[in-house]
This record gives C-alpha cells, structure tokens and sequence, in this order.
C-alpha cells in the first residue's frame, strides 16, 4: 500500500542508496544531521528483511544477494531487480549495484585520482578516505570460512603462462600501485561467506541512529525548486508499497543528494529541468512529465549526459583439459546437497566463492602514441563455450579517451546513445597491444587451446570483429553523465558539479556516486566511489547553507 508522505522535513535527502548513496548517506548522519535516504527498489539483504531467496535459503536470514555462489543469478533472473528505465543492466534495489554486483573490491591506483579528477581530489586528497573506507569494508580474497580456495585449477594454469612472462604475484589491495606485469586472487568485499560492502556496514551504523530514514520502493520523480534553491523532492511510489507526494528538506538550510547512479542520477536531473535543451524538451514532449514540468524560463543547462564512460570489454576464450567447471546456474534450483550445506553449516566451500569461480585477475599497463598511459584489468572465470574453458574479460580502463553520451527517451528510460568504446585509435591500439602480449603469455601453458581468437587469427581482426556496442563490449562500469570539475558546464566547460559536487547554478543540489568520475577507474570501480562519497560528506559539511536573502530569490543564477 502506498502512503502519504509525512510533513516533516530532513536536513538532507539521499536519493538512490547504491554505492554513493549508501556511503555519503552514513557520513552525513554521522554529523548529527537528520537524513532521509530514499531507494526506488525494494529490500535486497536478508539483514534487512529482504525475501528474495533460493528454495534452500527458506528459513535463513539469508537471500540471494548475501550468498556468494548466487551472483550470477542476475543474469538468469533480473525482474524486480535491475533497473526497468536504463537500457543497460543496473541493480534497482536496496544497495543498488553493490547488492546485486560480484563484490570485486579493489584499493584505486593512484592514477585513477591524479590523472582523472581535478584539484582537491588528487590521490594525496584521497588517501585518508581510501582508508576509512577499507577499515570499515575489508578486503578479502579467501571468501570460504574454511580459509580455503575451491576448484584452483584454472587459476593455477593461467598464473603459470604468466610467471613464465615475468608476471609477479601481489596482494592487490596491499600494493594498489602495482598495476603492471601483476595478478592476483580475485578480491572482494565478502565477510563471513556473506556479501559484505556498504550494506553491511555504512547502513548497519547509519540505521542505529534515530534521526536517519530509510524508505524503500520510493523514487524520487525530480526535485522540487525556485530557481536554484531546492525545497524538495516529488516521489513516485513503486511496487504499491511506497511513499507519495512530496518530501521537504529543512527550510534554508536543507540539502538533497542526488546518488541514483551515472544513468538515474542524469535522468534525475533532465526531469527537474537540468540538461542539455535538447534532452530538456524531450522530457517538456513526454506524456508523463511534459504538463508538470518546470517551466523552461527556470531550466538550467548542463552538459548532464555527456562524458559517458564504461570499461572497454574484450573477451578471449582458452580451455585446457585441466579445468573444473562448477555449475553455478544450478545452485539456484538443484544444488548439490553436500555444497549447500557445508555452506549454510560453515559459511564454507565453492558456494562461499563468487559465482563463476573468479580469478586470476591480473593487470598490464600500455604506452599509446599520445602519451598517455592505459591500465587493462584482465578478469579470468571459469565458464565458456565448454566445461573446459575459461573466459578472461579484458578491461581497458584508466586513461581511455574515447567517451559517449547518454540520453533520455519520450518515455522517460535512459539509453546509452552514443558508445563509450574505442572511438579512439589510441584507445583500440592499447586493447591491441594488450590482447598481442597476453596471447603470447598464456602461449606458455601447455596444454592450452585458443577458442577465441583462434590461434590463426590476427589480434586486429578479432578486435574488428566484436562490435563496439554495450551488449557485445559492456562492463557495468558506468562513469560519466554528472562530472565534476571546475569548468562549468553553463559556460562551455564539461563539468556538471563543482568541486564540492554542488550542480552549478544551484544552492543545495549535490550528485555523489558514479556519474561525477571524469574517467574510468583501473578496475572495478565500487571502492572508488566508496571513497568519492566519503571525500563528499567531508566537503559538503564544511559548506556553509546559502545566505537566507539569497533562497528567496527566485530566478537568481550563480
Ligand atoms: C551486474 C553487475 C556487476 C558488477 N560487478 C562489479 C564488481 O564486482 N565490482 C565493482 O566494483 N563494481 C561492479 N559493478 C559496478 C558497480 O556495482 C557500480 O559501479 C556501482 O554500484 C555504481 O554505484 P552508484 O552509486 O553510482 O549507483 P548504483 O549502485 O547503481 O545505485 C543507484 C541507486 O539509486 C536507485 N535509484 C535510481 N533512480 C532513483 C530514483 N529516481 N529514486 C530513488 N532511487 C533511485 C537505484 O535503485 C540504485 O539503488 C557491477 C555492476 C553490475 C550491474
């Protein structure tokens, strides 16, 4: 049933409570300010009340996002999970991505930061936050209780191919810098055989205090404002079990959060009349927001959409008779009794381990004709065209120069319309040379086929033949939409939100998560927005509120 939303009001609202959200909403209540975090989805984690569950997790505290051995379960089942308005695959529930992701953690290099984001948010600026978020949220590459790793062997082979190239073994998050000529056991944010990350930690502190909220199946429509000044948030109630109406923050001093996610978070912005005119009068035309919208005199123009980044995904395929193959898909309906229950018993076995059996993950880093280096993450799984073989995803990310551009349909559904991968020569030489070098490595193993590429195939043409198209090169690691920097978008810069992740042209419109990164990260990319939203809240509190003689203003412009 849904309800009418209270009069009260917040001191700040949250919007989204993914990987940004989550975070900074924690952060923000830790100050002592009220906070309502507001999450379109319904409940994911069985520590909070979550229902979606395997027939074997009846009668646990347990659903499918907490079991690591049910991951992959998004790619089997994503309805009342993903997002229904994003084109691309994007977790729309309690935690959004980090509830429904693999959990891959890793430390950022310090590239990410020196090399991507502007002044006050360089590697040195960082530290301190990386930190705190990697005391609160460990890391862990033996996810079994049982301090035990299961069905090693495609590990094992693949690492030999490398060692023999010079490859060395690292604890990724003990050398984050060493990003060349590395690999490692696949890391995570798993504790206890349990997904850990933000939901297990940030929101277990934020719940305990009395003045934060938390209200699911809620989704913010747009803010509500006068000018620049926001009073509030317009709800959508979802899955006939939300909140309606309006939600307000704390006159003259309130703030909203916008951490919907680098496709929400720019969809959130067109439908309160922030963006691009094009993208504005999209919305201005649709049947469903086009009589309400706020009036075109008030729009701000941004370049919201643009920047749009993912990694690059390029997939080689190798077998070799040594290699175990576990049917995760099966866990789901028809486990093996024995696996299921060293798992409910102990927290221990294949089940504990990320489905489908993740690892080497390993790292090389190229030299391109502009000068400017490239950092490839290679993720190995046990899973392919037979039971044999192993796919290994190559990511080409920190460094990358192509970008794409996301938009808004008249049915108001975000869509990648323009592709962030390889529209630069320098961007496909680096995937090039990355693939010609891991070829030769792994030609070291003996006794390892090549499916993909063939072995008579040359690295070009196989690059040329998969198309540069999220569904054939996609990695889930959408950047972009919302950047920060100095440069205002009003005036021809490229940046959406100042350096205090402040929307320009606004009084108290903030946007935290992954839509504000200027470029890829190295690897997966949840620990840098961790550490992004908490470098967040430090500036956002130590932002003075808006005079009062300037919240009345109603069409004034900075
Ligand atoms: C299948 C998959 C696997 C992945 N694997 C990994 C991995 O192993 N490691 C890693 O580091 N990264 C991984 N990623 C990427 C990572 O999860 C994302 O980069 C990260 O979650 C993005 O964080 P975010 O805060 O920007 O947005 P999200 O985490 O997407 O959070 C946005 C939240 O906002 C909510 N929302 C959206 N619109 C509204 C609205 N209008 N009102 C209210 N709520 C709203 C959504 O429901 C969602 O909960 C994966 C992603 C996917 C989809």
């Amino acid at each position: 049933q849904c309800t009418a939303a209270p009069s009260q009001t917040y001191d700040y609202i949250v919007i989204g409570s993914g990987a940004g959200g989550l975070v900074i909403a924690d952060k923000l209540s830790e100050s002592g300010a009220s906070v309502l975090l507001l999450e379109k989805g319904p409940l994911s984690s069985g520590k909070w009340n979550g229902t979606m569950k395997a027939s074997w997790l009846q009668n646990t505290n347990l659903t499918r996002f907490d079991v690591p051995g049910l991951f992959n379960q998004i790619w089997v089942d994503s309805a009342g999970v993903a997002c229904d308005d994003t084109g691309v695959m994007a977790g729309c529930v309690l935690g959004g991505g980090v509830a429904v992701n693999s959990a891959l953690y890793w430390k950022p290099h310090s590239s990410d930061w020196d090399v991507n984001f502007p002044t006050g948010w360089k590697s040195t600026d960082m530290q301190k936050h990386v930190d705190n978020v990697f005391q609160r949220i460990p890391s862990n590459y033996i996810p079994s209780k049982d301090g035990k790793l299961y069905l090693q062997q495609g590990f094992d082979r693949v690492t030999k191919g490398l060692d023999t190239a010079g490859f060395k073994y690292v604890v990724a998050n003990d050398a984050p810098n060493e990003k060349n000529r590395t690999y490692a056991h696949a890391t995570f944010y798993i504790q206890n055989g349990e997904r850990h990350g933000p939901l297990r930690s940030y929101l277990e502190t934020a719940m305990a205090r009395p003045k934060f909220n938390l209200w699911v199946n809620t989704g913010a429509r747009r803010v509500v404002r006068t000018g620049g000044h926001i009073t509030g948030v317009e709800l959508e109630c979802k899955n006939n079990a939300g909140r309606s109406g309006t939600v307000n923050v704390t006159p003259g001093t309130g703030r909203v959060i916008v951490s919907a996610g680098t496709m929400g978070s720019a969809k959130l912005l067109f439908r309160s009349g922030i963006g691009p005119t094009d993208q504005l009068n999209v919305v201005k035309s649709s049947p469903i927001d086009g009589s309400t919208m706020i009036s075109q005199d008030q729009w701000i123009n941004l370049p919201v959409g643009n920047n749009l980044n993912d990694h690059v995904g390029t997939d080689i395929q190798i077998s070799h008779p040594d290699i175990v193959f576990y049917d995760f898909y099966g866990a789901w309906g028809s486990p093996i009794k024995a696996d299921t229950d060293a798992y409910l018993q102990k927290r221990s076995g294949i089940l504990a381990q990320v489905a489908p059996n993740l690892g080497p993950i390993f790292w090389t880093a190229h030299n391109g004709s502009d000068g400017i280096t490239r950092h490839i993450q290679w993720q190995a799984r046990i899973e392919g065209r037979t039971k044999t073989a192993m796919t290994i995803t190559q990511y080409l990310g920190m460094g990358t120069t192509s970008r794409g551009r996301a938009d808004i349909t008249p049915q108001l559904n975000m869509r990648v319309a323009t592709n962030p991968y390889l529209r630069t020569t320098q961007d496909k030489e680096a995937v090039i040379a990355g693939l010609d070098y891991v070829r030769s490595a792994l030609n070291n193993v003996q006794g390892l086929t090549w499916i993909t590429p063939t072995s008579s195939q040359t690295t070009t043409a196989f690059v040329n033949s998969i198309p540069a198209t999220p569904a054939s090169r996609g990695s889930n690691h959408w950047t972009g939409t919302c950047t920060i920097g100095s440069d205002d978008g009003r005036t021809g810069g490229k940046a959406v939100v100042d350096l205090d992740t402040k929307v320009y042209g606004t009084d108290n419109l903030f946007v935290v998560d992954a839509s504000i990164f200027p470029g890829m990260t190295t690897g997966n990319p949840s620990g840098a927005i961790f550490a992004v939203a908490e470098r967040a809240a430090e500036r956002i509190l130590a932002l003075k509120a808006p005079a009062p003689k300037l919240i009345r203003g109603a069409t004034r412009d900075m």
